[in-house]
């Protein structure tokens, strides 16, 4: 008999074609947490556990006795509880790697369309403002040859530092967990402690995952150390910083602008305050979105799935 897989965020149809190979599954487009709804129910049933975001707790495995993997199809894994799924003997995997450049990409993306004030300047040209000459009010600010700060060198960061290094010529400073003498050497990244990064970065880019440590890692104090010409970059997750503290930031011009893709609470309200910031770039959380890396990252996923299901060990297994 097949193993029950339940799958709830949409995914590509090949890919679900192929659980279905392994698995049978119950698929959904979105969790609904309700009590005695379908997903609840075959939720009770499942053994396998695939799509992302959903927060899998102490309280939801409860309702899932015969779980025995939860595959995220994404890299950060923050909407798991790790230690509670281990010691039930529950695998959880995720999908590294295989959205470095694409998320780089972004980020870098961002970083520059903040510098040079791109979205803000999108619509100045469609609201008509712009007439025969442009003064400076509207200029940006130059990224090449300047200095971006790092917090958090894993997988992502590396690619980010890459584009930085040999794509603008800027000089690359990092803090991280541990130091990485090879990226040191490849890159010429210089290790600084979180205080000295803040204070000598002109870009400062978050790209860490949210743990307990990371948590509001970024609040008053932080920006207050950041040069006043400096810009924010959050491509980590929202909770990462303190967003009453940054809007402040913005609002009085601590820092000079931010752009970020990612929020406390996604989607973001409509009337949020940094919506009204000219200084503040926002992306939906669209760091990996692209076809083919989200292609990629769904079968990932499912192989990690699978896998688990088969009782082999999958590719991307975190370990607590
Ligand atoms: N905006 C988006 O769409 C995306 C966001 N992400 C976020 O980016 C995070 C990082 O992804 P990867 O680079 O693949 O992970 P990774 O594990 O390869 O790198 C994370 C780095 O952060 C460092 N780190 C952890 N705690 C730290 C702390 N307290 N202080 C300083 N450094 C610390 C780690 O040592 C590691 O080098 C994910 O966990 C996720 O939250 C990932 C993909 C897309
Ligand atoms: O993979 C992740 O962690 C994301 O945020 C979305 O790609």
């Amino acid at each position: 008999m097949k193993p029950k897989a339940l799958v709830y965020s949409k995914l590509p149809e090949e890919v679900v074609d192929y659980v279905k190979e392994h698995c049978e599954v119950s698929s959904f487009d979105a969790p609904d947490n309700t009590s005695g709804s379908p997903f609840m129910e075959a939720l009770k049933e499942s053994e396998g556990l695939l799509g992302s975001g959903l927060k899998v707790d102490a309280a939801f495995l409860d309702r899932a006795p015969r779980l025995r993997i939860v595959s995220n199809v994404s890299v950060g894994y923050d909407n798991l509880n790790i230690p509670e799924l281990s010691s039930r003997g529950i695998m959880a995997t995720n999908t590294p790697g295989v959205l470095n450049d694409t998320v780089a990409d972004t980020i870098f993306g961002l970083l520059v369309a903040t510098a040079r004030r791109m979205p803000e300047l999108d619509r100045y040209v469609r609201n008509g403002q712009w007439k025969e000459s442009r003064d400076q009010d509207i200029f940006g600010i130059d990224v090449h040859h300047k200095t971006l700060g790092i917090i958090g060198l894993g997988g992502i960061g590396e690619k980010i530092v890459q584009r930085a290094r040999f794509g603008f010529d800027m000089d690359v400073i990092y803090h991280n967990r541990s130091r990485n003498p090879k990226l040191e050497e490849h890159y010429g990244a210089v290790y600084r402690t979180l205080d000295e990064l803040l204070a000598e970065a002109d870009f400062v880019c978050l790209m860490t995952p949210l743990t307990p440590e990371t948590r509001g890692m970024i609040s008053e104090r932080e920006f207050k150390l950041m040069k006043k010409t400096a810009i924010f970059i959050n491509g980590s997750r929202g909770a990462t910083v303190d967003e009453e503290a940054l809007v402040e930031a913005l609002r009085s011009g601590t820092i000079r602008a931010a752009g970020l893709d990612v929020y406390v609470q996604e989607p973001l309200p409509e009337h949020h305050p940094l919506t009204a910031l000219d200084n503040a770039v926002l992306l939906p959380h669209i760091g990996s979105a692209t076809q083919e890396t989200r292609l990629e990252m769904a079968w990932t996923a499912a192989r990690n799935l699978v896998a688990g299901l088969k009782g082999e060990t999958p590719a991307n297994l975190i370990q607590a």
